[in-house]
């Protein structure tokens, strides 16, 4: 009944296309069920009497309504066609719209496969029951009544005998639908998972080949195909017992309404004329019904299909737009965050009572260690979520009131994760501005250090993007991001890691940039590179989603706290402008807890051993299980340290980057690594090898002995 409802509220909308197709299905019923009793007149009134007349005028009267026949048929085509295609369109507009609307959480719960499933497959198969089987259904039923009540006028002792049989049709199809529908929903989710893995194998394929996982995905693949297979073999069974079982009864019945229509015609209860026309007629309901069984699948699987759907317009927006939302004006005079408290699932906190203001016009910078909540709070300013408690308030709206549009409008936020759309490079750029000239777009290319590339491309602004930017590296990808973010003018703008992906070259450009532009915009600046926030206004401190400092690069040096802490740690190196040379200091290495004990004079010498080494995102510099033999230290960059377990398969246990170490244990024996470290972008390492280190060490043991004494201390 639910299904019959969610369908009558999807053909609503279309009343005039509705009754156009009931009344076509209904003049085929009525013209089908007459043509069978033209046959008792036939052979009762023309052919046994010999009336010639009687025979002109039935016949007259069958070609004359089979014309009128085709005529209605044809416009009953048209018009399901229409339907069909009217509910549709609506159906998949809405949905795309509704997903629109719907915010982050609601993204990560819902993969692409399971989206796409109901795109495709669960639209067409609810399209094929509008355009197939609604209708067939209607007509059938139709069919199967006229045809009945016909059947009753000619004979309705016969007809008695062959409805009570006639309920061995259905009695196999009621039997086997609970079934059917289970079955129906496990291959439908079994189609989810894997086109959830191919699009998984598409996007990660370099991560997959680099961290060698291709016989876990191939064995995870062979699962799902296997699925695919028992569902879809099982699926193919129930249905066709579904279809058969009726077609079996229908052989029955026919057996039963020979021998009694025999009975009745030796009895003279029932003429042959009559008998011919109860055969015919009984044949077409008999068809009718077996149609009506054949179509319970079908009707089975829409239903499905139907709920899929209904289950994703269910799903409110976890952030949603006011009902009177308020429009920003188009300057700011501040944003602020007033106790805010936030947590990406139920009981587990990212952000805890976070305070902070920033004035327009300010360049203000978040830093701390990875994952301390640097990036949430971004995403928090620009109103991905909502907070759990306390508000964000730009100047002084809460911008759960505000309008999403005129928040965007006002404010652009730049990730780490680079998003660009299939099209041109020009496209990309100018969106849906076409207020934009050529100079702006080529302008805002040469700001973001990104013209030089484009115009060396064959087709230069036009040069198709294919596949979210693949076939770009990181750093063009971020650069375009940049520049189309200066395109939308934003007085608010926020960027996250923005650099992370540059070469040493770009990233100052991009720094001396957001120098120019300072005055113009209000920045925020997530960044775990110091450096790059000396000439901060203002810099925030995280610790474990906790504001812990605040204040200028100078104040917060003074404090000797974390900050100052991790500025120690970032320094003490020097790279050339290329990024391709690197060196460090004997003081930083000083700072290494298992150099701490080692004179300076001879941690120059360790110092000079170290060789510069630059790596690619999705390059692995230590796996898991390999004999070690290099100690690193990271100069510029971040890694994830990857662990692999037989129950959750790869996982990533921490981020390492600019001035952390790694692999120290190597350099005094060769065991086998603990993790996997990959480069989650481009990076620069400073390496030292064991053999070189063992040749300095024979002449000085005491390095060795005081490198042995702080690991076991560490150990
Ligand atoms: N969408 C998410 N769902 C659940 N947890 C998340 C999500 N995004 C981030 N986290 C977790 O929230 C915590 C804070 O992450 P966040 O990205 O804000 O830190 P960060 O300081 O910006 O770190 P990084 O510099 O490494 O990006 C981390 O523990 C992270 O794993």
């Amino acid at each position: 009944m639910h299904f019959l409802r969610l369908m009558l509220r999807h053909l609503a909308p279309y009343k005039w296309l509705c009754v156009l197709l009931i009344f076509s299905v209904c003049f085929e019923v009525a013209y089908a069920v007459a043509s069978p009793l033209s046959l008792k007149y036939l052979v009762d009134d023309a052919f046994t009497p010999k009336d010639f007349q009687a025979f002109l005028f039935i016949m007259a009267l069958l070609f004359g309504g089979g014309l009128l026949n085709i005529f209605v048929s044809a416009c009953g085509d048209y018009t399901i066609g229409k339907l069909s295609g009217e509910v549709i369109r609506k159906l998949r507009g809405e949905l795309f719209v509704h997903l629109q609307g719907q915010s982050l959480p609601f993204y990560q719960r819902y993969k692409v496969g399971d989206l796409v499933t109901r795109f495709s497959m669960d639209m067409s198969s609810i399209e094929n029951v509008i355009r197939f089987a609604g209708p067939m259904l209607l007509k059938e039923s139709l069919s199967t009544l006229l045809g009945l009540s016909m059947l009753f006028a000619i004979e309705w002792k016969l007809t008695l005998a062959m409805l009570a049989g006639s309920s061995l049709m259905f009695i196999g199809p009621w039997l086997l639908q609970g079934r059917a529908e289970i079955v129906n929903l496990n291959y439908k989710e079994a189609q989810e998972r894997f086109s959830n893995t191919i699009d998984e194998m598409v996007k990660g394929h370099k991560t997959i080949k680099g961290l060698h996982q291709q016989l876990r995905f191939r064995e995870r693949a062979g699962k799902q195909i296997q699925d695919l297979f028992s569902f879809g073999l099982k699926l193919h069974v129930n249905n066709s017992l579904m279809e058969r079982l009726p077609l079996t009864a229908l052989l029955i019945l026919n057996g039963t309404m020979i021998g009694f229509g025999g009975y009745l015609i030796f009895h003279d209860q029932m003429t042959v004329g009559g008998f011919m026309a109860f055969f015919t007629l009984f044949m077409s309901v008999g068809q009718a019904g077996s149609n009506l069984s054949f179509l319970i699948p079908k009707l089975i699987e829409s239903k499905i299909s139907f709920q899929r759907i209904e289950e994703i317009f269910d799903q409110q927006p976890a952030v949603p737009e006011s009902s009177v939302p308020i429009e920003l004006p188009e300057s700011l005079d501040a944003i602020r965050m007033d106790r805010v408290t936030f947590g990406y699932t139920e009981g587990t906190y990212q952000l805890h009572d976070v305070s902070l203001r920033i004035e327009n016009g300010t360049y203000a910078a978040f830093v701390g260690p990875s994952g301390s909540g640097k990036s949430t709070a971004l995403q928090l300013l620009s109103r991905f979520y909502d907070p759990m408690q306390g508000t964000v308030f730009i100047d002084d709206y809460d911008l759960r009131v505000v309008s999403e549009g005129s928040l965007r409008k006002l404010s652009t936020l730049v990730s780490q994760d680079t998003f660009l759309f299939n099209g041109t490079i020009k496209d990309n750029l100018m969106l849906d501005n076409r207020a934009l000239t050529a100079e702006d777009i080529v302008e805002a290319a040469k700001q973001a250090r990104i013209h030089d590339a484009i115009v060396g491309w064959p087709a230069g602004y036009d040069t198709m993007i294919h596949n979210e930017g693949a076939s770009l590296s990181g750093g063009e990808r971020q650069r375009l991001s940049i520049a189309r973010a200066l395109l939308r003018d934003p007085k608010l703008l926020l960027l996250d890691e923005v650099t992370s992906a540059l070469d040493p070259v770009t990233e100052a450009d991009i720094n001396r940039l957001l120098q120019e532009i300072r005055h113009s915009k209000t920045i925020i600046s997530v960044t775990h590179r110091l450096a790059s926030v000396v000439n901060a206004d203002v810099i925030y401190v995280f610790q474990a989603g906790r504001i812990v400092e605040s204040g200028k690069h100078e104040e917060l040096l003074s404090r000797q706290g974390l900050y100052c802490s991790l500025w120690e740690k970032q320094n003490g190196f020097q790279l050339s402008h290329d990024g391709m040379y690197a060196t460090v200091d004997a003081e930083r290495l000083a700072k290494l807890p298992f150099f701490e004990e080692i004179a300076a004079p001879l941690l120059k010498d360790v110092a000079a051993l170290f060789s510069t080494e630059t790596c690619q995102e999705g390059d692995l510099v230590v796996q898991e299980n390999e004999e070690g033999n290099k100690f690193y230290i990271i100069v510029r960059g971040k890694f994830e340290v990857l662990k692999h377990s037989p129950e959750a398969g790869v996982k990533r246990v921490a981020v390492l980057q600019d001035g952390d170490h790694f692999g120290e244990i190597a350099l005094l024996k060769g065991i086998p690594r603990t993790a996997t470290v990959k480069a989650m972008g481009p990076s620069v390492l400073l390496s030292v090898r064991r053999e070189a280190f063992h040749q300095l060490t024979s002449e000085y043991p005491t390095i060795l002995r005081a490198l042995e004494r702080s690991l076991k201390l560490r150990m």
